[in-house]
């Protein structure tokens, strides 16, 4: 939907269409954590703050699994989460997109209020958090290098709200040049967007690899009983 935006409305984008292969158990969207899945505790925190949720699911999943994800939309995901992205942006035409990865299920709602406050003064903005470890370059075998000074290093977590037709056009531009990234407040920054950084949270971790799994469950106790969406 490239057309004019619906003023000032928020639409939450979650890709959740991965193969989930470094965790090793299939795609990670419907794996549960204290009785919830990560996909459904993303949307559960991101609900209340937006106007339209919707999900990029990948091809396949049966109508079941879609038909348990309630009032949201479901679209199906592309080869790569870029693609997903992409495909998300075509889906709405909300003014401001708020997209944030499945697999970080612990999404608190300050979070959220800082980045709606930032995106609306800067058009582009990203929960994140300073390094807090030593940091080194290393060799293809594991080999120490060189070590890389840590100031003004951030880690960048999702979620990342943007004006939506910004971030279609810069996607627009990296599909005609080629160019791959990790994340879409890159994409902006690549064209000399500004992008605030919002203060994250350690508990915004991205579920990957099969040691973040029991964390995964030890925090998700933690967040239920506390009363987090
Ligand atoms: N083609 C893809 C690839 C990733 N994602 C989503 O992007 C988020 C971050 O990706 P990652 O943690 O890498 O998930 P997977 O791609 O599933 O993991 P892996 O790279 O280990 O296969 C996840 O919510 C994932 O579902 C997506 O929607 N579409
Ligand atoms: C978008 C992201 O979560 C920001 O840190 C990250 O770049 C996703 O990387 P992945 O390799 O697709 O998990």
């Amino acid at each position: 939907m490239r057309g004019q935006a619906a003023a000032d409305t928020v639409a939450a984008l979650i890709p959740a269409a991965g193969a989930g292969t470094r965790l090793g158990l299939g795609p990670k969207a419907y794996l549960s954590v204290n009785g919830r899945s990560l996909l459904r505790r993303s949307i559960d925190a991101l609900r209340p703050h937006v106007d339209e949720v919707i999900v990029a699911l990948p091809a396949g999943l049966s109508p079941g699994a879609q038909a348990d994800l309630g009032d949201v939309r479901v679209i199906v995901g592309g080869a790569t989460r870029q693609d997903t992205v992409y495909a998300l942006l075509q889906a709405t035409s909300a003014c401001h997109v708020l997209i944030h990865d499945a697999a970080r299920p612990f999404l608190g709602a300050a979070t959220i209020h800082a980045l709606l406050a930032a995106v609306r003064e800067t058009g582009a903005a990203t929960a994140a958090l300073p390094v807090a470890d030593t940091l080194v370059r290393a060799t293809p075998g594991g080999e120490w290098l060189q070590g890389v000074p840590r100031d003004h290093l951030w880690a960048v977590q999702t979620p990342q709200a943007f004006r939506r037709l910004e971030l279609l056009a810069a996607h627009d531009l990296a599909r005609a040049d080629g160019h791959a990234a990790t994340d879409d407040a890159g994409l902006l920054a690549r064209q000399g967007h500004p992008v605030r950084l919002v203060p994250g949270d350690a508990r915004l971790f991205k579920v990957t690899t099969p040691a973040d799994l029991p964390l995964a469950q030890a925090v998700a106790r933690v967040w239920d009983a506390d009363g987090h969406a």
